[in-house]
């Protein structure tokens, strides 16, 4: 294993993403192993695994994007700050497209024997990206939703991280998925990402049409 101590606090190009990202996985949320809560402290939504069949090269690892789940199942409430709603404060929709991120693979560390999509959803951030003090308190504890299994979610991929590894003990995981969190929080704060967060106008077609990809339930 590399060096886990000064591991880049950003991942992939500034000026947004680059082919094959961003890429397009949805399903229900089904149940696991129950690990992810209950040893880790981190919860995943795990999806299933058939839509990477549209992606045979697609590396196993950890990624960043953004996640919306189907109104219809599954409403978000938070007493956040008034832009905190991940819709920049606008009215255009009222489901919530969350910051998260996610890995894609075997979980080396349990020797998994089959794929597995788990999605971890982090706090909606406000538009001008995580401020220092509210990305410091979500490092203290993992973000933790009402269980919504059953209900449809999309994800839009819009970047790789790292690759998984094995690991000394489960300690060191956690670290590294802490560490993951805060990669991805400053990875989407970047103006070419956080566009995917917030739609604003001034967005380019094509964020529009994946936006509303993501938001089609
Ligand atoms: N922030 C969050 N991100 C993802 N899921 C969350 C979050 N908060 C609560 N959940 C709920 O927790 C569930 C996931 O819990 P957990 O990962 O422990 O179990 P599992 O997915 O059934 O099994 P596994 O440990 O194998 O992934 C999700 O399906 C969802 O209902
Ligand atoms: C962001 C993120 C990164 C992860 N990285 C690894 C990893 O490098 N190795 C591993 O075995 N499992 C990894 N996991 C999976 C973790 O072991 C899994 O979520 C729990 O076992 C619950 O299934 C990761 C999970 C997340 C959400
Ligand atoms: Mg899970």
């Amino acid at each position: 294993m590399p060096d886990r101590q000064n591991r880049p606090l950003v991942a992939g190009p500034d000026g947004g993403p680059s082919s094959p990202f961003p890429i397009k996985l949805s399903g229900p949320v089904i149940k696991g192993f129950g690990r992810g809560s209950r040893e880790l402290g981190i919860p995943t939504a795990n999806i299933p695994a058939d839509g990477l069949k549209e992606y045979p090269d697609l590396e196993s690892g950890v990624y960043y994007g953004v996640v919306a789940l189907d109104p219809g199942r599954f409403m978000y409430t938070s007493g956040e700050t008034a832009n905190g709603d991940g819709n920049g404060g606008g009215k255009k929709s009222t489901t919530t497209v969350f910051p998260a991120v996610l890995s894609i693979g075997f979980n080396p560390y349990y020797k998994n024997t089959v794929r597995s999509v788990e999605i971890h959803i982090m706090a909606p951030f406000a538009p001008n990206g995580p401020a220092e003090a509210e990305s410091q308190a979500q490092e203290k504890h993992f973000h933790k939703l009402p269980d919504f299994y059953g209900t449809n979610l999309n994800l839009l991929i819009l970047g790789y991280i790292r690759p998984e590894y094995d690991y000394v003990s489960l300690e060191a995981l956690v670290e590294d998925i802490r560490v993951d969190c805060e990669v991805a929080r400053r990875s989407l704060a970047r103006d070419a990402y956080a566009c995917y967060l917030f739609g604003d106008d001034s967005s380019s077609s094509s964020v529009k049409s994946e936006r509303e990809w993501l938001l089609d339930f």
